[in-house]
């Protein structure tokens, strides 16, 4: 079986960047959402990007971003998928996807079993799905918020479409969570660092560790 893809979003600094490619994940994410603590300018995240060694898959997390901040992030920074973390319809993902010509990876946001309606619409456009927790009503963020959600909720689940998890996911809890959904790919944010916005070297490199050590990847039937 071949080993899970891990993604570590919202890094900031090429301390981050050493730690991400050190551990051996697959993918590093820029977060260009103003509120976030791990928000980055693109002439930030190009810099980080132009040094990423080659062949760690470089994703920009943008929130219902409108096309002149798209633009700008793509005029600037060399990228591989963007990744749509806001309300986006399927009209706008394919939209978007025309107009970069870049692989997209969209967000839903789960709580309840109804919450994963809107899949099939969503995976008729775009290139990933990514399955995170659902932010409460009054929260600033609409991700990175280290909440887990009810992983049955995805078991037995058929997937026109490679699919990544997300949502509280730590090193402790990445190998239980990979067993349970059957997931191949997973990425974290706020579980592998110190304080909000702070990249931890160690956390990320247990994480990897944590996602690609599992044996199986069998889901658990409900
Ligand atoms: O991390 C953020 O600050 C963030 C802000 C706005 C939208 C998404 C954000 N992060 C993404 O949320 C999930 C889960 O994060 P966590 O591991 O639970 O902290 C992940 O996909 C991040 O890319």
């Amino acid at each position: 079986m071949r080993e899970v893809r891990v993604k570590i979003c919202g890094l900031k600094t090429p301390q981050d960047l050493a730690a991400v490619a050190r551990a051996g994940a697959a993918c590093a994410g820029f977060n260009f959402f103003p509120k976030s603590p791990r928000y980055v300018t693109p002439a930030e995240a190009r810099a980080l990007a132009v040094a990423a060694p080659e062949g760690l898959c470089k994703v920009a997390l943008v929130v219902d971003a409108d096309d002149a901040t798209l633009d700008g992030i793509v005029a600037e920074v060399p990228l591989d998928m963007l990744q749509l973390h806001g309300h986006e319809t399927p009209a706008r993902v394919a939209e978007i996807k025309a107009r970069y010509g870049l692989p997209v990876m969209k967000v839903i946001g789960v709580a309840v079993e109804a919450d994963l309606a809107p899949l099939l619409d969503y995976q008729l456009v775009a290139d990933q799905i990514l399955v995170d927790a659902k932010a409460p009503k009054d929260a600033v963020l609409p991700g990175g918020n280290g909440l887990t959600f009810d992983w049955r909720l995805l078991v037995g689940r058929k997937w026109l479409k490679p699919w990544m998890l997300a949502g509280g996911l730590t090193p402790g809890n990445v190998g239980q969570a990979i067993q349970r959904t059957g997931a191949r790919q997973v990425d974290v944010a706020s579980g592998v660092e110190s304080a909000p916005g702070v990249k931890d070297a160690g956390r990320i490199a247990a994480f990897v560790e944590a996602a690609q050590g599992v044996k199986g990847g069998v889901p658990i039937l409900r």
